[in-house]
């Protein structure tokens, strides 16, 4: 047999008291999509930060075709071996995608200086080369996530390397966007290249990995062929458990519980006229796909960006455009889409970014108390099932999920009247979706109202309806009860009732 792409083997990596990899290993074998899956914490990008050279691993060791991997500090060496491409971008926005594909190593003239127009078209063929539609003299933030991915892509296979791990690829794509990218790897793969692939979508890693690999708590648990491994396998393997998701609500709102929100003709940048109510404990789904406007509705609602016309009333009181304070005031709480941007400090403890919004309920006697405060941290990282050492835990230490769990147990310290969910479980493991769909229906009980703002199936089948908008129109408003089937034609504008 070829020697693996890339094989580690006992890997441990320990931060502080945490063992991240306790033993763990992989092999992955060339011209394979291998599937990388786990919970949160589980390790996998600690895994990753060592395949790739960032880091190295405490005990244990990685080799790429049967030979050691290089020292760290020779990055050439790891860049012609292993490339990641992360839902956060590498790629620098204020520079030409030309300018990011050949950064360090532009071809330069006579006089040393660097030959623009050459880079240009070097660029360009590099991209064709790849069936990369983009131009070359674009500032990279113009980009889509797409079309970012697909540079990123090009520009690993440009320093020659053929093993590429995808993380979460799919987390930022509408539906066919990800088709686009399936069958991109598939033309990859048909030219060498291998994958290692990072999701906490299942069905993907059924329809495009033939072999997979379960982490749990730090270890390895097993690698198997995918089509020999059924999902019920696939999830006791991830949870040590069986897991069956939320069933779809069915639940009737008495009439004389109040109306808690009231959007009136709304305008935003994408969106024609909206206008919703949802009452006191009702939870209203907003879906849609990329380019729907569900996002900027959201945003609109929460007072990040000021709509073009209309109003937003909580409990009677009309928020002030465009005004997130006035939002909170109010009793809006918010897990926002990008938790990076707008939801946490991650120099900042679990503690002070839970209690951030709630100062007056952390004093004693007008002062700051540590102690009030750990104890509030504590009971969220508790109900939560936040996988942290303790509430002083900087945020930043924390694996992807049990941030986005941290955002949520902050909007729900405020004790919110409105909680506005934007795709509050991407990158959120199967046994944690249920942990965090569980608290939305507990607040909910208590009677907040919920927008939960998303394409995911499992995050709207909590919804006792669920508005659908396609192109900034609702296209669709539909029950709790819906079929799977429906819902996705509905986001995709398909209307199946003519088919
Ligand atoms: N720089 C760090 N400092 C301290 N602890 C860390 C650091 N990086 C990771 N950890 C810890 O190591 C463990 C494994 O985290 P890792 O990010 O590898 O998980 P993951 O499987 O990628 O999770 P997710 O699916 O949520 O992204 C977690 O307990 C995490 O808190």
């Amino acid at each position: 047999m070829s020697p693996a792409t890339v094989e580690a083997a006992n890997v441990t990596k320990r931060f502080g008291s945490t063992v991240a990899l306790a033993g763990a290993g992989i092999v992955v074998r060339p011209g394979e999509t291998h599937a990388l899956v786990g919970r949160n914490g589980a390790g996998k990008s600690t895994l990753v930060s060592i395949l790739t050279g960032l880091q190295a691993p405490d005990e244990g060791a990685v080799t790429f075709d049967g030979r050691p991997a290089p020292p760290l500090g020779d990055r050439d060496a790891w860049r012609r071996l292993v490339a990641c491409v992360y839902q956060k971008s590498t790629i620098i926005p204020t520079l030409t995608v030309a300018e990011n594909l050949f950064l360090n190593r532009q071809a330069r003239g006579p006089a040393g200086l660097i030959g623009w127009g050459r880079m240009r078209r070097d660029a360009q063929r590099l991209l064709a080369e790849w069936s990369v539609d983009v131009d070359a003299r674009r500032p990279a933030s113009t980009l889509t996530v797409e079309q970012r991915q697909f540079v990123e892509i090009a520009r690993a296979l440009s320093f020659g390397a053929r093993f590429i791990i995808l993380d979460e690829p799919t987390a930022q794509l509408d539906a066919a966007g990800i088709k686009r990218l399936f069958a991109r790897i598939g033309n990859l793969r048909e030219q060498g290249v291998t994958f290692l692939y990072i999701s906490h979508h299942l069905p993907e890693i059924y329809e495009i990995c033939d072999q997979v690999t379960v982490f749990r708590d730090a270890r390895h648990i097993l690698t198997a062929p995918v089509a020999e491994l059924g999902r019920p396998a696939l999830v006791a393997a991830m949870t040590g458990e069986d897991v069956t998701m939320p069933e779809a609500v069915r639940r009737d709102i008495p009439p004389d519980v109040p109306v808690r929100l009231r959007v009136r003709g709304l305008v935003t940048r994408t969106s024609a006229r909206l206008s919703l109510e949802a009452r006191a404990g009702e939870v209203v789904g907003i879906a849609g796909g990329g380019g729907s406007g569900k996002v900027d509705v959201a945003e609109a609602v929460v007072g990040l960006t000021r709509p073009a016309a209309g109003t937003v009333t909580v409990d009677g009181r009309t928020l002030r455009p465009g005004s997130v304070p006035d939002a909170i005031a109010a009793g809006v709480g918010l897990v926002p889409q990008d938790r990076h941007r707008e939801g946490l400090v991650p120099l900042l403890s679990i503690a002070e970014n839970v209690t951030m919004s709630v100062p007056e309920r952390i004093r004693r006697r007008g002062l700051l108390s540590p102690k009030r405060r750990d104890a509030l941290a504590g009971r969220v990282i508790a109900e939560l099932s936040i996988k942290a050492d303790g509430p002083r835990v900087p945020v930043g230490d924390l694996s992807g999920g049990n941030q986005q769990k941290v955002v949520l147990g902050r909007a729900l310290a405020a004790d919110p009247k409105l909680l506005v969910l934007v795709t509050p479980t991407a990158g959120v493991d199967v046994r944690s979706k249920q942990t965090l769909l569980g608290a939305v229906e507990e607040v909910r009980r208590s009677g907040t109202t919920v927008l939960v703002v998303s394409d995911e199936l499992d995050d709207l089948r909590i919804c006792d309806r669920v508005l659908v908008l396609f192109q900034g129109r609702v296209v669709a408003e539909m029950a709790a009860g819906w079929s799977d089937n429906e819902l996705v034609a509905a986001m995709e504008g398909v209307d199946l009732g003519h088919v």
